[in-house]
């Protein structure tokens, strides 16, 4: 599908594309602020495509690496990688994308807890990091604003509980605490990753109604800032 914006790009720069990704840990929220926004008109919102990675051709590749990593865990990064590189290159029809994730956070939060914590062989980690270095080196992902949820693995445990996702059943608390460290080394202290584009933080420990009201509060920045 062509940029249905383009001729009018070239005689009013202003009409600019702002593509955001809202990032964060299980369960932080980042499905219910993304639904929030979805009600503002112009904006294309992608979820995460959780529903094909708990059924791909019959097969439930999310649930398999839940009950055993060391198996899977290689099946299922390797399928989010392609559904979000999918997700990444398909062409914006508004001028506004936020798009659930992405395949950084991927490789460099649930690919790389899977490897440090000793549940992805380093055969998966090497042919995985390869597949990763060759699209970011070869596709281009541009992303303009990274809107970081903060929560803490106490908050999330609580909202994965009464989300009671099915394969989540089995997620301990030390589970989000990794997930939360890797985010916190990647987007706040700066230890680990490129950060491909600037980060907005959202403290998201709050309740529903205070969030709605941050969201309300930071809406220039996280829709337009750069416009
Ligand atoms: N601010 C909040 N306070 C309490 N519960 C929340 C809040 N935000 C989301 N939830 C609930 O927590 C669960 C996880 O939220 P969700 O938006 O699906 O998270 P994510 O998409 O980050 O996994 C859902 O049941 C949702 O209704
Ligand atoms: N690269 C990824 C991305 C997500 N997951 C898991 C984590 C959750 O169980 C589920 C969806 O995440 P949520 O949107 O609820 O934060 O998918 C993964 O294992 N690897």
């Amino acid at each position: 599908m062509e940029d249905v914006f383009s001729p009018l790009r070239s005689v009013c720069p202003s009409l600019c594309m702002w593509k955001l990704l809202p990032e964060g840990n299980i369960a932080s929220g980042k499905t219910t602020c993304l639904e929030y926004f979805s009600k503002t008109s112009d904006i294309e919102v992608l979820t995460e495509p959780v529903s094909k990675w708990r059924n791909v051709q019959g097969c439930n590749p999310l649930g398999l690496m839940y009950q055993d990593p060391s198996r899977w865990g290689l099946t299922l990064q390797t399928y989010v990688q392609l559904t979000m590189l999918d997700r990444h290159v398909l062409p914006m029809s508004t001028p506004v994308r936020m798009m659930e994730r992405s395949i950084y956070s991927a490789k460099y939060i649930f690919a790389e807890n899977l490897y440090k914590s000793g549940k992805m062989p380093e055969v998966d980690f090497a042919v995985l990091s390869e597949w990763f270095e060759w699209i970011i080196k070869n596709i281009a992902i541009p992303v303009d604003l990274i809107v970081y949820l903060q929560t803490s693995p106490q908050t999330c445990y609580e909202r994965l509980k009464q989300r009671c996702r099915e394969e989540e059943k089995v997620i301990p608390l030390e589970y989000l605490e990794s997930i939360h460290n890797l985010y916190e080394d990647w987007l706040i202290h700066h230890k680990s990753f490129e950060v491909p584009a600037p980060v907005l933080v959202i403290p998201a420990d709050h309740d529903l109604k205070k969030m709605l009201h941050q969201y309300e509060e930071n809406r220039e920045k996280i829709l337009m800032a750069h416009c």
